[in-house]
């Protein structure tokens, strides 16, 4: 259980966003078992839990009823601040789409005055959570959690800052803390008997055993191991850990979590006797209805090197009419009458794309700030609007990432050499006549510009830009990045 390499960043308990390290409330409440209770779909009488239900967010609440009687009460304006936290596993060195909504949740609370911790799964990546899973995570080494544990840091740190400094008006209002914390300090630390003797002894066999996602395992001709079957309980003592350190009082996760949520609450009310809640968030699927992620192996990344700011972007601009207002609730601040209005001005003018474009430009600026936006913005204009100014205008990472888009080519210029010399080289049209014939007939642009000729000897600052670049279009969608080598 150890993970000694993380141990120098356990004692520091400031907020990482700002204020000093908090004391943790003693919340002393009546012991109360519920959970036998049933989640129910998310109602609230006012303030953040109503709010975050009008937009889709909060999905379902546990246990129910005291979440119902007491969590509106509780998150309304002006109440003392409360805790919540969301843990995300370093099983890749990004976050993803699927994460920003929990994320976004996290947000939320910050927003409306709350508390909030991002927790980094730094030890429970080690098992690897089986819920939702029909096979067993390929075991992770030590040193490659730690190596993708740093890109989920850095990954939500962005998400903090960027919405700190791009999203918060404040407004006389105060932003919520926000601390990043990796559970391989507590549970690295944690000796394997005293865990199983307190944590273990309070964990009921027969609750982990009814866990959908425990018994959809059990059944599988894989079976389950010890440690999967473990991982709840370690989630329940991140909850535990988190509450008796920190006051946290609410578990936030996608609505596949809500088993080990329950877990949480368990462990939690049966050891200190608080009322914890747990919140989920709906899942994002995929057109053909995957979880968006890791698994599916359709996840929309939110690191540069992997997705760029251009393809996210791309990513929001290309949904459809019947997600897009559910989107813009789910993954942008903009209050629910501005997105009626893009609705309505929508269903007047849908050949501008409206909803989409505010949509991809609101998380891209999240997610990559405001130069991720523009760049962006750029690589739209160069790829699909043949923008010379755009072209020029790109920075070198920006053409790199647009290479993984569309094919390239790096070529030498030599003297007298003209279009169909160009075409060929890049492989952009097929060998013999034909391919004479496509330039001819009007098939092929360079830099915008439509190229009949296939004979025009190639000019500088004409067909090859001031950035030593130049962007073949063949045919209405088929796009070569030629880069120019020693000019
Ligand atoms: N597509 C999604 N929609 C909503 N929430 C998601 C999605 N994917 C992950 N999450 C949530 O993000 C948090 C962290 O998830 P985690 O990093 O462990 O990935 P995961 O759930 O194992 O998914 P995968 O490995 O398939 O990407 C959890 O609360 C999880 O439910
Ligand atoms: N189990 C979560 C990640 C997580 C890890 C630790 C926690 O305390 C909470 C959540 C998931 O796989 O999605």
């Amino acid at each position: 259980m150890a993970a000694p390499a993380l141990r120098r960043r356990c004692g520091r308990a400031a907020g990482l966003w700002g204020g000093p390290p908090r004391a943790p409330p003693p919340l002393p409440l009546p012991l109360r078992r519920r959970a036998h209770e049933q989640p129910r779909r998310a109602r609230g009488a006012g303030g953040l839990l109503a709010a975050q239900c009008e937009r889709g967010l909060f999905q379902e609440v546990f246990p129910a009823q005291s979440a119902e009687e007491q969590l509106p009460g509780l998150l309304e304006p002006g109440r003392p601040p409360l805790t919540a936290y969301c843990g995300f596993d370093p099983t890749a060195d990004s976050l993803h789409v699927g994460h920003l909504l929990a994320v976004m949740a996290l947000l939320h609370f910050q927003r409306a005055g709350h508390n909030v911790i991002a927790v980094v799964g730094g030890a429970t990546a080690r098992l690897g959570d089986p819920s939702g899973r029909q096979h067993a995570r390929e075991p992770l080494s030590a040193e490659r959690v730690r190596a993708h544990a740093r890109g989920l840091r850095a990954g939500l740190r962005r998400l903090f800052e960027n919405h700190r400094e791009l999203f918060w008006a404040a407004g006389g209002r105060r932003l919520g803390q926000a601390e990043l914390l990796d559970n391989a300090c507590w549970l690295g630390r944690q000796p394997l008997l005293d865990f199983l003797g307190g944590a273990g002894g309070r964990l009921r066999m027969g609750t982990l055993l009814s866990r959908q996602s425990c018994q959809a395992r059990l059944r599988s001709p894989e079976g389950m191991s010890l440690a999967e079957f473990l991982y709840p309980a370690l989630q329940a003592y991140d909850f535990l850990h988190l509450h008796q350190r920190h006051g946290c009082r609410i578990q936030l996760g996608g609505a596949d979590q809500m088993g080990n949520i329950m877990s949480g609450y368990e462990l939690v009310t049966k050891m200190t006797g608080t009322d914890v809640f747990g919140i989920t968030v709906p899942l994002i699927t995929s057109t053909t209805g995957d979880k968006l992620g890791k698994t599916a192996g359709n996840a929309v990344w939110l690191n540069r090197d992997k997705t760029s700011p251009f393809e996210l972007y791309q990513f929001f601009v290309r949904q459809q009419d019947n997600i897009v207002e559910k989107y813009l609730k789910l993954f942008t601040f903009l209050p629910l009458e501005e997105i009626d209005h893009i609705m309505e001005m929508h269903a007047k003018e849908p050949e501008k794309w409206g909803p989409q474009k505010r949509l991809a430009a609101e998380v891209t600026k999240l997610v990559h700030g405001r130069e991720g936006l523009e760049s962006a913005k750029r690589c739209t204009k160069a790829l699909y609007y043949s923008s010379v100014e755009a072209l020029e205008a790109m920075s070198d990472q920006e053409l790199q990432e647009l290479f993984r888009q569309a094919s390239s080519a790096e070529l030498m210029l030599e003297p007298g050499m003209n279009v169909l010399d160009l075409c060929r080289k890049a492989n952009a049209i097929p060998d013999g006549p034909s391919g004479y014939q496509k330039i001819t007939d009007g098939g092929v642009s360079i830099n915008g510009i439509r190229v009949t000729n296939p004979e025009s000897v190639l000019i500088l600052g004409q067909h090859i830009l001031k950035n030593g670049v130049s962007l073949l279009r063949i045919g209405k969608k088929n796009y070569y990045i030629i880069k120019w080598l020693q000019l």
